[in-house]
Formats: structure tokens, sequence, C-alpha cells
């Protein structure tokens, strides 16, 4: 039999559950199957891979998967589903038009405050400019909810965009957020998700092409999560990363227990070491610190009433008894 190589390095660039696509550090693109349970992996991975021996064709096998620093996923009922690893930010995209979910928008930066990943949010089409107006206003509690550096520091980047009238502005602009890291980019449909991607990735068809050429050309199934490098002048290829991935609807956060809420909603977080009873969950006790600031009739509170609804219908339905 013949001798087959040592395992090297490589970078999980596309995943289709089963197999994934490697990508070598001089650029090479090939499909990789885990070779058991323990070596599954997602977009961002770091793997050991190893080549087949020669005359076995040039599908590899996935034999490590590297520690992960963070995995991002969701989880309903029935399904887990991962979206990548190792992710230094999320970027969540939304539009005003179409008028966005805020408990969908809540829900994607509960997942990534509870994986430590900073997310960052940006509103697209701002030349429509009444709805966008509106959507600003929406905003609010996000634009202005207080961060742990000073007091004048904000919790979260909120971005107003303009991809399709104002491409080289926004791009200027969104580097100066994604210079250096690896970004998952998470939105609704239709809120210029491909354009975000093609503006700042010229060469993304090229990109998913190699990755189709890996693929056999459909011999395997569509990607669901991609990973996209950054050309970016300066600071040269390989430096920056997107990673698109679908399914922003039905953001499941059957991972998390009821309890974790308030530490991944700052603005109801802040204020829980206060409250009278140590495990507090604002809710009802008596001596809640968090209540009494949650906006009433009279506009006065700091917590967004919206915001304290969300936290309340994700606490009762994280309470609800697994139903399988
Ligand atoms: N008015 C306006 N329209 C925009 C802007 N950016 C994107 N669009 C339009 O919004 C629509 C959706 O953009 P896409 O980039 O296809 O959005 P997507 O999020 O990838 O949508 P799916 O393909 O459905 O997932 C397209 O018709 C775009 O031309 C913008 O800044 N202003
Ligand atoms: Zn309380």
């Amino acid at each position: 039999m013949a001798e087959r190589s040592a395992p090297a390095e490589g970078l999980v660039v596309a995943s289709y559950g089963r197999h994934c696509v490697v990508e070598t550090p001089d650029g090479q693109r090939r499909i990789c199957h885990p070779r058991g349970k323990k070596s599954q992996c997602v977009v961002g991975d770091r793997v050991l891979w190893q080549a087949p021996p020669p005359g076995q064709g040039d599908e590899g096998t996935i034999e490590k998967v590297q520690p992960r620093r963070n995995l991002f996923y969701r989880q309903d009922e029935i399904r887990t589903k991962s979206f990548a690893a190792n992710l230094d930010q999320v970027l969540i995209l939304i539009a005003a038009e179409p008028v966005f979910s805020e408990s969908q928008l809540a829900r994607a930066l509960i997942a990534a405050e509870a994986e430590r990943i900073t997310p960052l949010i940006a509103l697209n089409k701002s030349d429509l400019v009444e709805p966008f107006a509106r959507a600003w206003e929406r905003l609010l509690p996000y634009r202005h909810m207080a961060g742990s550096e000073g007091p004048d520091s904000r919790h979260y980047g909120v971005l107003p965009l303009s991809l399709a009238q104002s491409g080289e502005v926004d791009r200027a602009a969104l580097m100066r957020h994604l210079r250096g890291k690896t970004t998952l980019v998470l939105g609704p449909s239709g809120s210029g998700k491909s354009t975000l991607i093609n503006l700042l990735v010229p060469s993304a068809a090229a990109q998913t092409g190699e990755i189709s050429q890996a693929l056999n050309s459909g011999k395997h199934t569509t990607t669901s999560t991609t990973w996209y490098w950054v050309e970016d002048g300066e600071a040269g290829a390989r430096h920056t990363a997107l990673i698109d991935s679908p399914g922003f609807q039905e953001f499941g956060l059957r991972h998390l227990a009821p309890t974790d809420l308030a530490r991944c909603m700052p603005d109801i977080g802040a204020h829980a070491s206060e409250c009278k009873f140590y495990n507090c969950t604002h809710l009802h006790e008596p001596g809640c610190a968090v209540r009494p600031l949650v906006e009433s009739g009279d506009g006065a509170g700091s917590i967004s009433a919206n915001r304290y609804k969300i936290y309340s219908e994700l606490f009762a339905e994280l309470s609800e008894a697994p139903r399988y």
C-alpha cells in the first residue's frame, strides 16, 4: 500500500454537512470528508487534513479539528445549526425595507453575546428616506446602549449604509470595522447581503467557482455557508474575511438557559446586580432594579419597552420543557 503523507494544515471555506472544502496555506482548495464524528467541521475551522494515497482520487480526510475559539450557532427544538467557528465579529445587515423584525435582530445579538463574539449592526437603504428614518428610530435602543468603556461609550456599533447608491463610501466605512478580522454576515432576505458581498469581494463569483471546481462541478450539492477573502490593497490578501451564511429566519436560542438572557442583553443585565435577590428574573420579584427602568407611557425609564417585552417572551420560551 502506498505511503500516506503527513497531515497538513487547512482552513474550512465551505461546508455541506457531511463534507467540506478545505483551503491550504498556498490557496489550493479541495473536498474533504471527516474521518469520524469528532472531525465534523464548520466554516472557519482550522483543521489537519490528509490527502488520499496516490491513485485513490483527490478527496481528502479531516484528521483533526483544532480547538475552536468560539462557535456561532442557533438551535430550535429539533435541530442545531452551526454557522461558523473562530469568528471575530457578526455583522447583522438589516434594511429600511423590508421592515426588519426587532425580535430576530435581538435573537441574533443574543446568540453572538453568548459566544462573546462582537456584533455589529448595519442598516441599509438610507436612500429610502422615510422608511429609513423610521427604522433608524426603531434602532435607538441599540444605538444608545451604553458600553463598558467609559460613560460615553456605546455597546453596539450601528452603521447607516446605502450599498446600492454610495458603494465606495460604504466600503470605506465597512472596512474600518472589518479589516484584519473574520466576520460572519447575517441578514434577512432583501436586506442587501449579496450587494454587500459583491461590493467588498469583487471576486466572490470566482471564489465560489473555485469551490464548485473542488466539488467536481455539481457532483455535490450547492453550498450553504461560504468563506470569502476580502481583497484589501495595502493589507494584502488572506487577512480580512467575510462568511456568508443563510438562515437568519427562525433564529432558535434553545441552547441558552433563561437565566443567561440578562447577561446577553446588556441594557437589562447592566442593572441586574442591584436587584434585591441575586437570582432575580426581573419579571415579578420585589426589589427588582430592572423593572422600574422600563419605559412606561410617560417616556420615563432607560430600558425600551420593546426590549423588555422581547426579554420576557424569550424567558418564557426558554423556560418551556423541550417538547421532543
Ligand atoms: N434602495 C436601495 N436598494 C438597495 C440598496 N442595496 C440593495 N438594494 C436592493 O435591494 C434588493 C435586495 O438586495 P440583495 O443584495 O439581492 O439582497 P439579499 O439580502 O442578498 O437578498 P436575497 O438574495 O433575497 O437573500 C435588490 O433589489 C437591491 O438592488 C440600497 O442601498 N438602496
Ligand atoms: Zn431584577
